[in-house]
């Protein structure tokens, strides 16, 4: 059987510390969509990851996706590149209403790629929380993201790299997103060849 191994990453709150980007929702809504019987954890029971949380999904009969959720608050970064050997791709969680972390996260984005354990893995970038449509938050246009993203994404060797629009909370575009992903990786699997079992 194989078994995939996938990380999650974005990036972090600088102001307060803590990343809220929006990784372990995204990661209870994937266990919601492909795991029988399981049950979401409610948005309050969500706390900031300070360890990792791991997720096994199981995609087909013969592919299982395993996620690392990893806490995106600065002094946690320095464990990331520990899972860039074994990872078959990068999700990069993007906070779609904070404008004001925007640059700071392209910078994070620009480490992990600049990572030599991370050449040639798929990167998926996804702008969160698209459900929220209120006057009073600035929220940035899909299309900004894409051109900060996608440049930074694409600028080491020629890899498969999307931004793509989800809402973890609602479950808007997290299928779509996954399927892209589990795409990228079987076609890559001949630099990251998955783990049998
Ligand atoms: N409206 C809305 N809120 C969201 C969405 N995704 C996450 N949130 C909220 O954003 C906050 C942070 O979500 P988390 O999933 O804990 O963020 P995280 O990236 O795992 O944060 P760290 O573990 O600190 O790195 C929570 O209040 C979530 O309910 C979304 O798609 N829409
Ligand atoms: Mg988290």
């Amino acid at each position: 059987m194989f078994h995939l191994a996938q990380s999650l990453y974005e990036s972090w709150n600088r102001k307060e510390g803590l990343d809220n980007a929006g990784k372990t929702t995204f990661l209870e809504q994937l266990k919601s969509e492909y795991i029988p019987n399981y049950k979401k954890l409610p948005p309050n029971r969500i706390l900031p990851t300070v360890g990792q949380n791991v997720g096994t999904i199981p995609f087909t009969k013969k592919t299982q996706l395993k996620f690392w959720d990893v806490g995106g608050q600065n002094e946690l970064r320095q464990f990331w590149s520990e899972y860039y050997q074994t990872a078959h791709a990068i999700i990069f969680v993007i906070d779609s209403c904070d404008k004001e972390r925007l640059v700071e996260c392209a910078n994070v984005m620009t480490t992990i790629v600049n990572d030599e354990a991370v050449e040639g893995l798929p990167i998926l970038m996804l702008a969160n929380k698209q459900d929220i449509v209120d006057e009073m938050v600035n929220k940035l246009e899909l299309q900004d993201i894409k051109e900060i993203f996608n440049p930074i994404a694409e600028s080491l060797n020629a890899r498969d790299s999307r931004v793509l629009p989800i809402s973890a909370k609602t479950g808007d575009g997290v299928k779509e997103a996954i399927e892209w992903l589990e795409i990228r990786i079987i076609r890559n699997k001949t630099n990251r060849p998955p783990v049998l079992h």
